[in-house]
């Protein structure tokens, strides 16, 4: 979407980036909270690609966490997803990420790089960590359970922010669905939807029973010890 330029003659645009597996009303709140208080013009979500610092965890598919995050944004018109990092081979770097969209908006935009709390504070061991700056200002917003510190930015590249507090994380809305608990209200309802049709985070039957199986204490069985 691109509204007229504002009063100064910049656009201001957000950039919403992270691995939406799946994405959630935290991330929603956060992204239209930092829209209202810079009065952005845009905010664009971009789904990661190849999240390299989440090498230890699984991570769905890409087109799945991409269509997740077009369908929670599709009511905002000022939302948009992008495909720069999913479409870029390799893995996913911020320095990439800005300069992506920064050709893409051309000359005269102002890019906002909106984070959680936890993010921000491991900005300085991201790709190129100093070139960062010179791209797009950076916004930290309070996330529950992490504390939101300045972790030594450059001076007047950087805004905290306090945002109303939701207590919601990617990783237990997918260990909800693994449990078969729900997560009604936590995303949006179409989030809930796609998930269920597509059999998104259900825990297999193999771990079922061994999670089911320690609780009750019984033992594995011969094939599920690990191989001598
Ligand atoms: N509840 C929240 N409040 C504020 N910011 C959030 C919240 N959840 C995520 N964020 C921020 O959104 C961005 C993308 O987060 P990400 O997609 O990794 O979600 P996550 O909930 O942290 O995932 P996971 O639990 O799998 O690590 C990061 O900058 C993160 O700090
Ligand atoms: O540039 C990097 O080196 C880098 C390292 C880790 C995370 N990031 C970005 O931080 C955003 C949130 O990432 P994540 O892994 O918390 O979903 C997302 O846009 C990532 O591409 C960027």
């Amino acid at each position: 979407m691109m509204n007229a330029p504002g009063v100064d003659g910049k656009r201001r645009v957000g950039v919403m980036g992270g691995t939406f597996d799946p994405i959630h009303h935290g991330h929603l709140v956060a992204a239209s909270e930092v829209a209202h208080h810079f009065q952005l013009d845009e905010v664009v979500f971009v789904p990661t690609g190849r999240p390299y610092q989440k090498s230890e965890q699984e991570v769905s598919a890409a087109e799945d966490r991409y269509l997740m995050t077009v369908i929670a944004t599709a009511s905002n018109p000022r939302f948009s997803v992008s495909r720069v990092d999913i479409d870029r081979p390799g893995p996913t770097f911020t320095i990439d990420t800005l300069r992506d969209i920064a050709r893409i908006h051309g000359p005269g935009t102002e890019l906002y790089f909106i984070t959680g709390a936890d993010a921000l504070g491991a900005i300085l061991t991201w790709q190129n960590a100093d070139l960062l700056f010179e791209l797009a200002h950076f916004v930290g917003c309070t996330r529950p359970g992490h504390p939101l510190h300045d972790p030594g930015l450059p001076e007047g590249k950087v805004t905290l922010l306090e945002i109303p507090a939701l207590a919601i994380s990617s990783s237990e809305c997918r260990q909800r669905v693994a449990m078969g608990e729900p997560i009604w209200y936590l995303v949006p309802d179409g989030i809930v939807q796609y998930i269920n049709k597509r059999g998104l985070y259900r825990e297999s039957e193999e771990r079922r029973r061994k999670r089911v199986g320690s609780r009750l204490g019984i033992l594995p069985t011969q094939e599920d010890r690990p191989a001598p």
